[in-house]
């Protein structure tokens, strides 16, 4: 195949400063002339093979996975083509390092670790400018895609002021084949109340206390606007805000421009997928669950609406029996009726439970995740609550005395959140939980020797694809049925489907061919509904989005002043 030419604008010291155009010593001796490099590089030519091995070896010497994380973050800062390339190679042993769990530890280090500013920053004291500041950045882009945090709820580790969208940025490129230079982070810098950050004097964000009210809404919605108003065809993810936010502002934002908020969609949509591939094992239907969910925030809440979504149509059951399948539990117990009003949240109150249920307990005690297993004997229980070890042995326990193959997601991040590591899950239970986790662990073993794959159940298996998926049929809407069609996509490819006894969920290593899969059920199902914005016939959906895939490869550059910068 020949190699593709580009036409480039920017020469010498510049081109060699500019991450998405940089080859270092890849460039050609015929590039090395015609864009002033001759005397700005070593001699000799390498090829991206032997740039990919350097890099590789020079990340080996890093000791710590921190130290790996920040070397990637150099290399991110030099050459992407570099950068994508050596991840892709090392999926599965980079992932964790560039994503979940190292990310962690680089968020609550980001003012320590900082080097050079990446995306774009919009921060409440410059709010007068948020338009000139937005144009500066994205002048003359074509900008497909906006990751955008304000970092309130960041995984489990709460609020750490700046953070997380670039990380998720590159899942979407990695992963989801979105070319990078098209995608844009955005921080939405509005405070932290996080006190050892706002005692920092290293921190790098405004050192405030968060703003909360009519202030808040407006910055947001100003920057939801310049998003519409000059990128009206783009995708608008929101990740890790908080809870009194989340739900808000993609309920504000859905029907008026393609949003998706990954904790609560995202997680909902991989969880559903887990689930129906447990269920396929225990040949099951969906509405025949008994559902515990303990942590009802954006992720908790989010799932319990994807899971009983399904239910109604997969199973065609009502909306008020696909509620009673379900029993939230938060920091003050169980949710039902009597608990009082600060801690059920408006969102909560379709799955709260009835107070006449349950009353052989205290009505002003607690009900416990202990007490509501053994009354409920829960076929599944699923963890997104931040509190780690919550699923003790006696719970567990609990649970699988009184079902045969309990299904358990201990999804809290990064790994040491989780409720319960699955090795103990596994062992407790005599090798019969149904097991994913949130964070990648290794395998558990099964009575018979056997290991058994733990599904990592993280919304990174399925956003890029989702996301793709409406970015390419241009999609109006990110609508619950593209993602309900985009959840079956990634269940039918569950490796337990075809052996009981294997991982719920396929291999993160496969994650760019799977999330593909689901770019294009998610673009089919646009296309069948009429919300998509081209006009591609359903069969034709699969040619056109592999069309669209970006991969990191050399273009030949011709230099050319009209050319891109
Ligand atoms: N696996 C995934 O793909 C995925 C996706 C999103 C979130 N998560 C994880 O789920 C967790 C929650 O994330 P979120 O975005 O929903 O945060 P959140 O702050 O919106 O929700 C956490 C909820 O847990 C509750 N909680 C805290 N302590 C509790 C306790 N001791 N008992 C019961 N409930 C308790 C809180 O009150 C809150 O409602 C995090 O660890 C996050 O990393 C995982
Ligand atoms: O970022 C992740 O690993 C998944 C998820 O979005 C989370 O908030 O934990
Ligand atoms: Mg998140």
């Amino acid at each position: 195949m020949s190699t593709p030419t580009l036409r480039v604008a920017i020469r010498g010291e510049t081109i060699l400063n500019n991450p998405r155009f940089n080859k270092g010593t890849a460039f050609t001796k015929a590039e090395r002339k015609a864009f002033g490099l001759i005397g700005k590089l070593p001699y000799r030519v390498n090829s991206l093979d032997e740039q990919c091995q350097r890099a590789y070896d020079q990340l080996q010497t890093q000791d710590t996975d921190i130290g790996k994380n920040s070397f990637l973050q150099s290399m991110k800062e030099q050459n992407w083509v570099l950068y994508y390339t050596l991840l892709t190679r090392h999926l599965r042993e980079l992932v964790p390092i560039i994503y979940t769990p190292t990310e962690a530890e680089a968020i609550a280090n980001y003012s320590h670790l900082f080097r050079k500013s990446e995306g774009l920053y919009l921060t409440f004291p410059d709010h007068e400018s948020m338009e000139e500041e937005f144009l500066e950045v994205t002048k003359g882009r074509d900008i497909d895609l906006f990751v955008s945090s304000d970092a309130e709820a960041i995984l489990g580790i709460g609020d750490q002021g700046v953070g997380i969208s670039a990380a998720k940025s590159v899942i979407y490129s990695l992963i989801g084949g979105i070319d990078p230079s098209k995608s844009l982070a955005v921080t939405l810098d509005v405070g932290t109340n996080n006190e050892s950050l706002l005692k920092d004097p290293l921190y790098v964000g405004w050192s405030h206390e968060r703003l909360r009210g009519k202030e808040y809404d407006d910055f947001v919605d100003k920057f939801v606007q310049l998003v519409r108003k000059h990128f009206p065809h783009s995708l608008l993810h929101f990740e890790d805000f908080g809870v009194t936010n989340a739900q808000r502002l993609l309920e504000r934002y859905r029907d008026n421009h393609a949003v998706f908020n990954d904790d609560i969609q995202g997680t909902g949509a991989v969880t559903l997928s887990s689930l129906m591939a447990a269920i396929g094992v225990t040949k099951s239907k969906l509405c025949d669950q008994r559902i515990i969910i303990y942590g009802a925030g954006s992720a908790g809440l989010g799932i319990a609406k994807q899971l009983r979504d399904a239910m109604v149509t997969m199973d065609n059951i009502s909306v008020q029996e696909a509620n009673s399948k379900f029993w939230l539990i938060d920091k003050h117990g169980l949710i039902k009726e009597s608990l009082p009003a600060e801690y059920v949240r408006d969102d909560l109150k379709a799955f709260s439970r009835q107070d006449a249920e349950w009353e052989e307990f205290q009505s002003d005690g607690e009900i416990t995740l202990l007490d509501v297993v053994k009354k409920v004997k829960p076929t599944t229980l699923i963890g997104t609550s931040t509190h780690a070890g919550a699923f003790t042995k006696e719970v567990v326990q609990a649970m699988a005395a009184e079902c045969d193959r309990p299904i358990i997601f201990p999804l809290s991040n990064p790994s040491k959140l989780v409720e319960v590591n699955p090795k103990d899950a596994n062992d407790w239970t005599n090798g019969k939980a149904l097991l994913a986790t949130g964070s990648p662990f290794p395998p558990a073993k099964m009575p018979n020797g056997k290991d058994y794959i733990i599904a990592e159940c993280n919304n990174a298996l399925i956003y890029p694809g989702l996301g793709f998926g409406a970015m390419i049929s241009q999609s109006r809407c990110v609508s619950d049925t593209m993602i309900i069609a985009g959840a079956r996509r990634l269940a039918s490819l569950s490796p337990a489907l075809k052996d009981p006894d294997d991982a719920l969920l396929p291999d993160f290593g496969d994650a760019p061919s799977v999330n593909f899969e689901v770019a294009v059920a998610v673009a089919e199902q646009a296309v069948e509904e009429g919300s998509a914005g081209v006009d591609w016939k359903k069969e034709e959906v699969r040619e056109k989005a592999k069309e669209k895939l970006w991969k990191p490869v050399y273009e030949e550059y011709l230099y050319d002043e009209n050319g891109e910068k």
